[in-house]
């Protein structure tokens, strides 16, 4: 039996060399998630991404530009050893994807080791990811948010929730098993809506009071048990601003790594430009106001290089997070009924 479904695999591999680029990276990927041995080989040649207590290593290139730092398996294991830890730790690195080219990419969560010893050896420092998101490329940030959501869910589902027993991993770390219950954990998203609400002029942001200074988002909700996005999202609106949305149009989606790894399903809703009367529940929101254009065109177009040091009075989210990208599509839909108006 055993012997048929390995010829069936061999197949599937050979087949697989036949498809496009992209097809052939996810059965690869497929297969390191079930195969060992095959994840164990993977991870000779790949590269591995540092966690500090959740912080990733980055590293500034000759440009001045901070950047993921991934390290090649084999110098990761001569880190390790002069940091006085044995170097098949490596082994505990969890698979998180594959780069265009078919390179293998994994974290380590190193929290246990001396942060400035590995800082130096790597010649990196480790930094608060949503201070890292403000730092590196934009295309790394998913990669990012995505080795922290993994080792935090690892960290935090130590233990069967039915049985109080220890569960095990398995090898890449795409779940992990009770063996006294039989269960299987499986790593989970939190879902949840966020919706850029217009007046058909004007857009209406809030904030919290954890915020940082001066920053206003979309308004944002977990959904319940049982909910449909658009349910959560009429819900939410209520809930938070006491006003009625309607017209909703789906934008996009996003994983988010905080609180616990969210599900972002992104929408833009319109309300009766008479009925904009907002009623913050304050024990949600500090702040929602509505933002005019000019004030949304000019929170984009400078965004600040360190809101923690300098906060303008008023920005948006760093272009990374979804919020951000309703926000812009709301003003590039603005900037063209503008254009339009004008040329009636
Ligand atoms: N990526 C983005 O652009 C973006 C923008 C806004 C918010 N977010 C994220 O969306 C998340 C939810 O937004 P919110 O804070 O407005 O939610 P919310 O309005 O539902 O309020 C949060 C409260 O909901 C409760 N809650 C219910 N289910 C929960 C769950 N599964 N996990 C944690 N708390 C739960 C808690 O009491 C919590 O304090 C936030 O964690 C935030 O990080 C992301
Ligand atoms: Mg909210």
């Amino acid at each position: 039996m055993l012997q048929s479904f390995k010829h069936l695999f061999t197949c599937n591999l050979v087949l697989s060399r036949s498809f496009s680029g992209y097809v052939s990276r996810m059965r690869y990927l497929m297969r390191l998630k079930e195969d060992d041995e095959a994840y164990r080989e993977a991870l000779k040649s790949g590269k591995v991404l540092l966690y500090h207590k959740l912080s990733p290593l980055l590293r500034k290139t000759s440009s001045g530009v901070y950047k993921l730092a991934s390290l090649k398996t084999s110098d990761l294991e001569q880190i390790l050893e002069k940091v006085g830890k044995d170097k098949h730790f490596v082994n505990e690195s969890f698979l998180l994807g594959c780069t265009d080219k078919g390179e293998p990419q994994f974290s380590l969560e190193v929290g246990d080791l001396d942060r400035s010893a590995l800082e130096k050896e790597c010649r990196g420092m480790f930094v608060d990811l949503r201070k890292a998101f403000f730092m590196i490329p934009g295309p790394e940030s998913p990669l990012a948010a995505k080795g922290q959501a993994l080792l935090r869910w690892h960290q935090t589902n130590c233990f069967c929730s039915a049985t109080g027993q220890p569960t095990v991993r398995n090898q890449s770390g795409s779940f992990r098993v009770c063996h006294s219950s039989g269960i299987t954990y499986y790593p989970k998203m939190a879902p949840v809506v966020i919706v850029l609400v217009s007046d058909g002029s004007r857009c209406l942001l809030a904030r919290q009071a954890m915020f940082p200074a001066g920053m206003y988002s979309a308004l944002s909700g977990f959904c319940d048990m049982g909910e449909s996005v658009e349910e959560a999202l009429h819900r939410e609106v209520a809930e938070e601003v006491g006003l009625e949305v309607e017209n909703l149009q789906y934008s996009g989606s996003q994983h988010w790594p905080f609180p616990q790894s969210s599900f972002m399903l992104a929408c833009h809703a319109t309300v009766n430009p008479d009925k904009t009367q907002v009623n913050i529940d304050k024990a949600e929101l500090e702040d929602a106001r509505w933002f005019t254009y000019e004030e949304i065109t000019e929170a984009l177009q400078n965004p600040p290089r360190d809101p923690r040091r300098e906060p303008p009075v008023f920005w948006v989210p760093p272009s990374y997070a979804i919020a951000n990208q309703l926000i812009q599509e709301w003003a590039n839909q603005q900037q063209l009924s503008r254009k339009l108006h004008r040329l009636k």
